[in-house]
């Protein structure tokens, strides 16, 4: 079974970002989080990569590394794997296999056993990584749910992760894309800040993802999110 069948909750960690003042990725732990992803779009270094990853897997929550270029692949066992993107909905193809032809031509240290891929559609058109993937993001629920589709039974994505990052994006799309997938997982990612989005979220995606909030209000407002993903799921199970 993949580690992220019962993930109700990731916390996104930006290398290139700090955590507040005074708390440290044992708080980040702590939050009853259910995994940790290592990522960001810019200033994707290897240094402060490997920081992040050192730091978290001193505590026994898994810890998976989201690259968002070929050089940001950090190869260390302090981790439990790799999280790979493919940006469905791209405008540039380095973002759907041009990249990772790339890495896969110059890396030969990758363990195919722990790399995994989450197909992206990104839905926000003020994200950086939408202007860095050159994203169409103008798609209604039936576009949303067609390339859920196509990613789960045309391109055997474990994964389809819906993006708004930086903004609550809608719940409908996200119910679209939870409604079509059969046995895939759906992330949802973008905008969560309190129980509520969480909870209201965590109705339709399997897994949320909270970022930005754990960089600008530090652990005390995530675990609050973390309560409204694991209220959603109780009371959908
Ligand atoms: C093939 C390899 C190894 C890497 C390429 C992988 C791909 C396709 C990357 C595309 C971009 C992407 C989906 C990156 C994942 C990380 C991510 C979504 C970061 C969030 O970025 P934003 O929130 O938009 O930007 P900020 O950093 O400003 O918050
Ligand atoms: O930073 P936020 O808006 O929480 O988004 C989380 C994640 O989906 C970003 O890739
Ligand atoms: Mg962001």
């Amino acid at each position: 079974m993949s580690d992220w069948a019962d993930w109700d909750h990731i916390v996104k960690i930006d290398p290139d970002k700090t955590l507040v003042d005074g708390e440290t990725f044992e708080d980040v732990a702590a939050t009853g989080t259910d995994a940790i992803e290592v990522g960001g779009t810019t200033g994707m270094t290897e240094e402060k990569m490997k920081r992040v990853v050192d730091a978290c897997g001193k505590h026994d929550i898994p810890v998976y590394i989201e690259p968002s270029n070929p050089a940001s692949v950090v190869h260390s066992d302090r981790h439990d794997g790799y999280l790979v993107p493919v940006v469905m909905n791209a405008g540039d193809v380095t973002w759907i296999t041009g990249a990772h032809k790339e890495w896969i031509r110059i890396d030969d240290g990758i363990d195919w056993s722990r790399t995994f891929t989450e197909a992206y559609i990104v839905m926000n058109p003020e994200a950086s990584v939408a202007s860095y993937t050159q994203a169409n993001c103008d798609l209604n629920a039936d576009d949303v749910a067609a390339y859920a589709e196509a990613a789960e039974h045309l391109l055997g994505q474990e994964i389809v992760y819906v993006e708004y990052s930086g903004m609550l994006g809608d719940p409908d799309i996200v119910a679209a894309a939870a409604d079509i997938l059969d046995d895939a997982t759906l992330f949802y990612g973008g905008g969560i800040h309190d129980y509520e989005s969480a909870r209201t979220m965590a109705q339709h995606a399997d897994t949320i993802v909270v970022g930005d909030l754990v960089h600008d209000e530090g652990v005390d407002a995530v675990r609050e999110t973390v309560k409204g993903a694991k209220d959603a799921t109780a009371t959908v199970r």
